[in-house]
């Protein structure tokens, strides 16, 4: 039987994380989201810190609402030291147990369900996250806050790679706005409070993290190649394929948003994310080929209706903040994340659509 998330990749986090994951010993760590594709990674990664490298244990109190958890997720592992409760963060919460950090990742961030979920995708990244805001304010908690690279729209390509301070070219009315203008208000409201509160706020924008874990009806670029595989059928790459993206496994992508949470400057934003290579869609399917051995069939296609069609052109960070304040470095080249993906992936799903 395959595990869902793969224990070398979560040894492999822990063990880069190094001393710095000691600072987690005692403390009490509030998830949200704690059932989706980046909450599992953080629950097991603290599992496995507590079972083999804390002196002390880490609390972790876990919530998610299970709508989009799908089945893996609503499987509730039993950790020591991890509480569950299942509670949507668009609904304020008390919590009686002194919390030291607050990782804010619920939110809906396949384009497939933000297109089909759109009033959702908004109030968990506003009211959800101004809900967490004021509690990490009272209980005197770190706070992080999961935005998003898409925060910066349609990069002009004068600003590729795209650096933090780049303010972004987003449409408030287009497809992707109730995703890409909601974590861009998420963002200002950790600013109010960094600001007003003293609060110490951060935000992370990852930039297409892909891995083992990700649900087959997950729906974006990866899961839906490697489905296709396993069905034995043509992938079909959307719009024209020139558009471009980085890709960034999963192990070197929970490594940056853990230094965040860990060594955040309070008030900052940080990308996350693989800056190399910077590849369109076919040749992402391209590097697939060379990642399997194998010849793969695809066909480009207009985008279907289900799909937020109005996408950036190009996508890929700058990274030298994160270098130079978290001592952040991607080390998982595409084909060696492709490769792990992939053999997970062809264990796991079932090709069905
Ligand atoms: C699902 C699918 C997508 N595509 C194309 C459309 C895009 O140009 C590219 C990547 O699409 P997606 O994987 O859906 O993700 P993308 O548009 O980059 O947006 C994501 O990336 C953001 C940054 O990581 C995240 O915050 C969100 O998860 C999501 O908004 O692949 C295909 O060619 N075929 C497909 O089957």
């Amino acid at each position: 039987m395959t595990e869902f998330l793969l224990q070398s990749d979560i040894a492999e986090i822990c063990q880069r994380l190094g001393k710095s994951a000691h600072d987690f010993a005692g403390k009490t760590v509030l998830l949200t989201g704690g059932r989706g594709f980046l909450g599992r990674y953080f629950m097991e990664m603290f599992a496995h810190l507590n079972e083999h490298i804390l002196e002390k244990p880490c609390r972790l109190i876990a919530m998610d609402n299970l709508i989009t958890a799908g089945k893996e997720g609503s499987e509730i592992p039993d950790f020591p030291n991890v509480t569950f409760i299942q509670h949507d963060v668009i609904e304020p919460v008390k919590l009686d147990e002194k919390v030291d950090y607050v990782i804010h990742a619920a939110g809906i961030a396949s384009p497939y369900y933000y297109r089909a979920y759109p009033l959702e995708t908004l109030e968990v990244a506003v009211r959800g996250t101004r809900n967490m805001l004021e509690l990490a304010t009272e209980h005197n908690a770190r706070f992080v806050f999961f935005s998003s690279s898409e925060i910066y729209g349609d990069p002009d390509p004068k600003h590729v790679p795209t650096p933090e301070s780049y303010r972004g070219n987003v449409s408030c009315q287009g497809p992707r706005a109730c995703y890409d203008e909601s974590k861009r208000v998420g963002e200002t409201l950790c600013h109010i409070f960094h600001e007003k509160h003293g609060t110490k706020t951060n935000t992370i924008r990852p930039f297409n993290v892909f891995g083992p874990g990700m649900q087959e009806t997950d729906y974006r670029v990866l899961p839906n190649f490697a489905n296709r595989i396993k069905a034995g059928r043509p992938l079909n790459v959307y719009g024209s394929g020139n558009q471009t993206r980085t890709f960034c496994y999963i192990t070197d992508a929970m490594v940056g948003f853990t230094l965040v949470v860990l060594k955040g400057v309070p008030g900052e934003p940080y990308n996350i994310g693989n800056p190399k290579p910077e590849i369109s869609m076919v040749e992402l399917v391209k590097s697939i080929e060379k990642a399997q051995g194998k010849k793969v069939e695809y066909n480009v296609i207009e985008y279907p209706d289900s799909y937020p069609a109005d996408e950036p052109n190009r996508r890929c960070p700058d990274i030298k903040k994160a270098r130079l304040q978290l001592g952040f470095e991607p080390n998982v080249d595409l084909q060696d994340g492709l490769k792990r993906f992939l053999t997970w992936a062809d264990k796991v799903y079932t090709g069905q659509e």
